[in-house]
């Protein structure tokens, strides 16, 4: 994904990127300040909010193949099970529950399957809004702070899961969080904003391809 010239003013604050990268398959971290922008950015690329002025390009993502999963999961008034299989219900594909049932066990979530979502603490919200998140295989994921509430076992444990769907179709990802030790985990990009920009990429190369060496590329942004 490629975007180019973007600008968004919103009060006093103004989003400005003149070029950013996110390049295909692989999780990229967004890192920065409260209030530097990285939620405004996100819901952008969400089609959330719309930019003033710029481009984006998708490189072939749809936007029913894109999910962006807030501090604050919305969850439906219904079972912990009916807000797992509504993104597959909504797509017509029929669930597998020994498949859905294994994600929420992976959660620690199946013995809550037939409770009401709204039952659950925020840190269990955010495990249900996760699974839901990468339950319909999408090509790109953005999380916002989602793994504030995470304990620790829980935010290992996500990390594991998305390394493992790394490992077998990679996808995209966007995770702004000021969770810096497990952004440096688990990124192979992380793009550093402030004031409403890009100031710095930084690259793991070959992360999860070989060599792990780490390559900081200054003012690719234009900032
Ligand atoms: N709907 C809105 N109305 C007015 N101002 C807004 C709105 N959305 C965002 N802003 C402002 O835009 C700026 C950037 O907000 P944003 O939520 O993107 O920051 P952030 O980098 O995600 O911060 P944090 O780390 O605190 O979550 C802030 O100054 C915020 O007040």
């Amino acid at each position: 994904m490629k975007i180019t010239d973007l600008e968004k003013k919103i009060g006093n604050f103004c989003l400005q990127i003149d070029h950013l990268d996110i390049e295909p398959g692989r999780i990229h971290g967004i890192i920065g300040p409260n209030g530097c922008g990285k939620t405004v950015l996100l819901k952008i690329l969400a089609g959330i909010y719309t930019p003033d002025s710029g481009i984006i390009d998708y490189e072939g993502i749809g936007f029913r193949e894109i999910t962006m999963l807030s501090q604050r999961p919305y969850l439906m008034d219904a079972s912990v099970y009916k807000n797992l299989i509504y993104p597959l219900q909504i797509r017509h594909i029929h669930p597998d529950e020994n498949k859905t049932d294994e994600l929420l066990r992976k959660a620690g979530l199946l013995g809550q399957k037939r409770q009401y979502a709204r039952s659950l603490s925020s840190g269990e919200r955010q495990k249900l809004s996760f699974l839901r998140a990468v339950i319909f295989q999408p090509k790109l994921v953005m999380i916002d702070e989602t793994f504030s509430n995470l304990d620790t076992e829980s935010e290992t444990l996500f990390i594991e899961m998305i390394r493992e769907i790394q490992k077998k179709e990679p996808i995209t990802w966007i995770i702004v969080s000021h969770q810096l030790e497990a952004v440096h985990q688990l990124c192979e990009t992380i793009h550093y904003m402030e004031k409403g920009s890009v100031i710095k990429n930084e690259t793991i190369a070959g992360r999860y391809r070989g060599s792990g060496q780490r390559e900081i590329e200054k003012g690719h942004t234009g900032a």
